[in-house]
């Protein structure tokens, strides 16, 4: 490999693009000072990677863009491309050709790196030319400068190139990046460490929670099946029960519904039965008057027929016509008057008779109004029985809290002595009644809770239960109750969302100062009017809230929807609502019964007033009845008289013809008849009546007995009544049981949950299981959860801490490695150049003898180079102690005993052999031409003598000033070129 051409533009002087051709062998470069020579090793230097500005001679990298002359301007690009010829394959390119490109634009001073024209990183260049002795640190460039400081430089400085001749420069680096990562490594390990201690410590904790959350778990199944079969078995006896009594009610139901019915008819019957008898009365009663009436006409018949008898023997012994004619003019007028009176009476009499059909009427109107009162009053009494019985049923549930949990109960017989059990939460509220749903639905169970105040006191109550036996119960200390509510922004938001009504805590309150209760319960539940809007409410605060409807539907936390019918068993809210108007109701009615009685009472009166009245009526009716009567008779005996009279004329004439005697006998025998027929129908129509009276007591009799059946049924019905309502409340509760505390319909627990078992063990076991579950105290079920993800953390960290302990452990044995490869390298390299050293330095400066040596032996790693030399005839001395040019001879020994140990594909050598003497520079160039199979160098120099060992020879100009030129010189033209130097420069 060798350096085949070098293209520089814009690169410090080199303002125009200027190609420099090389070869293998020795190529110098002449001219003048400050025309430019140096500026080619130092665009060697800077496409190698050089990053030191201060290397580079500048004091700013855009110090390298040619920055313009007297007749130039300044250029914004510096590039500068290196050829190597790469046929041996020395770089690790698979290339002949390698072009290595670096370019610097002054805007941004933004620079680019290219391999064969392709954009690459600073790095991929460094690692080409790795191992390669080619590179900016290596000693492919030396300069006049780098030649004297050697000497003068401190020994561990000097160190720096017999690193890079032993090649552990790659070590090295490589070293850094191991100890770059080993710091890293440890780093992590120690913050993983302290990830591990932390878990350490909360995994204990959370072993013994999630233990104790286990045995909750596993005591809780238990409790579950043990309970749930308890409760099924409960439920099913309850139901079986209800069944029961409700047949036995359906029974009794229809029962008294025939018993109605029968006594419906009955009583028809028997009122029919009067309306006979009264009909019959009075059919009686107008037969009597005309039997009457026959009876007087039979006995005026035997009268008459005594009479005509008489009559006729007087009239045919002594009556005279004319006396019988006077007597009957007289009469005649007698009776005109009498007709006249006798009508007017009738007339009065027809009156009188009509206005008593009317108070009859009025009377039969006012009796059935009576009837209708009566059945009122019944209907009534019945339905204030019924409320009275539902009331007596409310009155157990609400003041005798029979419907309580039995531990509720057994605290709150103990809060009449101790005023610091407030009550159960559910009493001590208050609100209006169109909330009634929606708060006892939030509440469910915890209407039952027991507020306390405080802590204590709850924990007093339930040693009491355990101590007694008596339950369980839950408590609300109302010191340590936290208000809760809606998040800020929900609280800002559900006011604009359609159908929201408010936060429930808002509607309900209580005065026993109980508000961090009620806000601890229903300060972040939300009231909206219907089921759609709740659920949309929900949807909008992600299901964080309970939303409750006005009806009685709950969007529960989470999202799960629970409604459809409200069981009002269970809410002692809705059992004091319905008390309240069971109450309101028995008020309403009794003083509708009031109200009835008295219009009853009045409607009586005014039939004893119209019953005084008709009486009255009736008895003026009588009183001119027998007026009528009289005139009638008068009328009759006038009539009579005048008809006697006339007759008597008449029968006078037919006394004498016989006549008379005969009608007679015929009209008391049709009068007679008539009398025995009228007689004979009264008889038969008071048998009847009889009848009719006999039926009639038969039916009150039986009617006595239906009432009192009724009666009886009614009361079974009732008893059935309380009895149903009371294990529907049983009922409810185990329901609720079921559904609140384990989530199951009745039908969902029956169907898995139907072993068999001893009833009352399991009731024994159920007591037991819970006392272990509140004993074990609070209880984390998350802790089952975070100690899985705590241990699983812990498992993953502890194999992270151990796989970096071991990563660790192989860094440090790889940097042993590297250290122990370093000390092998360095000092076989060490000790090969510190012979060829001796053997250069003699041949140099033709005798004595040299040595390089570790100022720290112990150290090899670290240790700097010093240097001791005697030349012939001088005292063995250290190099800082020779002149300059001794200085840079030792220096150019030094250069080619490393050379030599290990040679480089190119080298620049940049006015090295410029302090040495004549016969020292032909030395110098012996050796270079020596080197030069191995090595191709490019020295600038102005020196002839070497001049001479050059292959090839450039000449740098400035005939454009400020801007370099290369023309290839021969010898003669080179020596010309150094002349014109040393006459007077450029
Ligand atoms: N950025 C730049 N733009 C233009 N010219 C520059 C720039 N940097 C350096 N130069 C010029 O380069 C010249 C120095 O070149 P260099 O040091 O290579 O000379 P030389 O030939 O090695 O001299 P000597 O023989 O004295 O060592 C100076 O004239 C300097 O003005």
């Amino acid at each position: 490999m060798y350096l085949k051409k070098i293209e520089l533009h814009g690169f410090k002087s080199f303002a125009d693009k200027v190609n420099i051709e090389f070869q293998p062998g020795i190529t110098g470069i002449v001219g003048p000072n400050g025309c430019g020579k140096s500026n080619i090793s130092d665009a060697v230097r800077w496409v190698l990677g050089e990053q030191s500005v201060k290397s580079l001679r500048g004091s700013n990298m855009a110090d390298v863009i040619f920055a313009g002359s007297q007749d130039r301007r300044a250029q914004n690009l510096a590039e500068v491309t290196l050829i190597f010829d790469n046929s041996d394959r020395m770089l690790n390119y698979d290339y002949n050709e390698v072009e290595i490109t670096r370019r610097l634009y002054r805007q941004g001073n933004e620079a680019e790196y290219l391999l064969n024209r392709q954009q690459c990183r600073l790095k991929d260049i460094t690692d080409l030319l790795l191992d390669t002795g080619l590179g900016r640190d290596s000693l492919s460039i030396i300069s006049q400068g780098n030649i004297s400081n050697f000497a003068d430089s401190r020994p561990e400085e000097r160190r720096a190139i017999f690193e890079e001749a032993a090649g552990v420069s790659k070590y090295k680096k490589r070293k850094i990046e191991a100890i770059r990562k080993l710091e890293r490594t440890t780093d992590n390990l120690n913050r993983i460490k302290d990830i591990v201690y932390e878990l350490e410590k909360q995994i204990a904790p959370l072993k013994k929670q999630k233990e104790k959350a286990e045995v909750f778990l596993t005591l809780k199944e238990k409790l579950t099946s043990i309970e749930v079969n308890v409760l099924v078995h409960e439920v099913s006896e309850l139901k079986h029960q209800l069944d029961t009594l409700s047949l036995q009610l359906k029974d009794l139901n229809e029962r008294h519904s025939s018993l109605d019915a029968e006594i419906f008819l009955k009583e028809s019957a028997d009122d029919e039965i009067k309306k006979k008898m009264f009909v019959l009365d009075n059919e009686i009663n107008s037969l009597q008057s005309q039997l009457l009436e026959s009876m007087s006409e039979v006995s005026r018949l035997e009268t008459s027929k005594i009479e005509v008898d008489q009559k006729r023997k007087h009239a045919l012994q002594s009556q005279n016509s004319d006396d019988i004619k006077k007597k009957l003019d007289n009469l005649k007028a007698i009776l005109t008057d009498l007709i006249e009176e006798y009508n007017d009476r009738v007339e009065r009499l027809k009156t009188t008779e009509k206005s008593l059909e009317d108070l009859s009427q009025e009377q039969t109107v006012l009796t059935s109004k009576i009837n209708h009162k009566h059945q009122s009053i019944n209907d009534l009494n019945q339905e204030i029985t019924k409320n009275k019985n539902r009331q007596e049923i409310l009155v157990d549930l609400v003041e005798n809290k029979s419907n309580y949990h039995h531990g509720v109960k057994a605290i709150m017989e103990l809060a009449h002595d101790n005023p610091d059990i407030i009550g159960v939460f559910g009493d001590l509220l208050e609100n209006d009644s169109k909330y009634d749903l929606a708060v006892s639905v939030a509440l469910g169970s915890a209407l039952q809770f027991i507020v306390t105040k405080d802590n204590l006191q709850a924990r007093l109550a339930i040693k009491f239960l355990k101590d007694n036996k008596a339950g369980r119960a839950t408590f609300l200390p109302l010191a340590d109750m936290e208000p809760r509510s809606l998040r800020e922004e929900h609280a800002i938001l559900c006011p604009a969302l359609e159908g929201y009504l408010g936060v429930l805590s808002d509607f309900v309150s209580s005065s026993k100062n109980i508000d961090n209760v009620i806000l601890n319960q229903l300060g972040n539940v939300i009231l909206a009017d219907d089921i759609d809007h709740a659920y949309e409410i929900s949807k909008a605060t992600y299901a964080r809230y309970k939303v409750v409807t006005l009806d009685g539907n709950i969007v529960n936390v989470g999202g799960s929807l629970t409604g459809g019918t409200v069981n009002r068993q269970q809410s002692s809210i809705l059992q004091k609502r319905e008390l309240e108007k069971v109450k309101e109701k028995l008020d309403e009615l009794e003083q509708k019964l009031v109200r009835e009685k008295n219009e009853l009472l009045k409607l009586e009166n005014d039939a004893k007033e119209l019953a005084h009245t008709l009486l009255q009526k009736q008895m003026s009716y009588a009183k001119l009845e027998v007026v009528v009567q009289g005139k009638k008779e008068e009328l009759v005996v006038a009539k009579g008289e005048y008809e006697s009279l006339s007759h008597q004329s008449v029968e006078l004439d037919e006394f004498k013809s016989g006549k008379i005697d005969n009608q007679l006998v015929l009209q008391l025998n049709e009068a007679i008849k008539h009398r025995d027929e009228l007689t004979e129908k009264i008889k038969s129509k008071r048998e009847l009546r009889m009848s009719y009276v006999n039926e009639n007591e038969q039916l009150e009799s039986k009617l006595k007995d239906l009432r009192r059946m009724l009666k009886d049924i009614q009361g079974q019905i009732n008893e059935k009544a309380i009895l149903s309502t009371k294990y529907e409340g049983s009922l409810n509760n185990y329901l609720s049981r079921l559904s609140n505390e384990y989530s199951m319909t009745y039908e969902y627990a029956s169907e898995n949950y139907h072993d068999e078992v001893d009833i009352e063990f399991a009731r024994g076991e159920v007591a037991t299981l819970r006392n272990e579950i509140v004993a074990l105290g609070h209880v984390n079920i998350d802790a089952i959860e975070e100690y899985k993800e705590v241990s699983s953390r812990y498992e993953n960290m502890n194999s992270q801490r151990l796989d970096l302990i071991q990563a660790q452990d192989k860094i440090v044995q790889a940097i042993d490695e590297m250290d122990q490869i370093m000390i092998e390298k360095f000092s076989t390299t060490f000790e090969k150049i510190n012979k060829e050293f001796n053997n250069v330095f003699r041949e140099l400066f033709g005798g004595g003898r040299a040595q390089i040596k570790y100022t720290d032996p112990d150290n090899i790693l670290e240790t700097g180079i010093d240097i001791d030399v005697q030349p012939p005839g001088k005292a063995v001395s250290n190099i800082t102690l020779f002149s300059g040019g001794e200085k840079a001879l030792i220096a150019i020994s030094c250069l080619f005993a490393i050379l030599k140990v290990r040679p480089v594909p190119m080298c620049i050598l940049d006015e090295v052999e410029a302090a040495l003497d004549m016969a020292n520079v032909e030395r110098f160039a012996k050796f270079l031409r020596e080197f030069s199979k191995q090595t191709q160098f490019i020295v600038v120099t102005h020196r002839e003598g070497t001049m001479e060992e050059c292959d090839l020879l450039y000449g740098a100009t400035m005939q454009q000033k400020g801007v370099t030129k290369l023309v290839s010189v021969k010898l003669e033209e080179a020596i010309d070129f150094s002349n014109e130097n040393r006459k007077g420069g450029i």
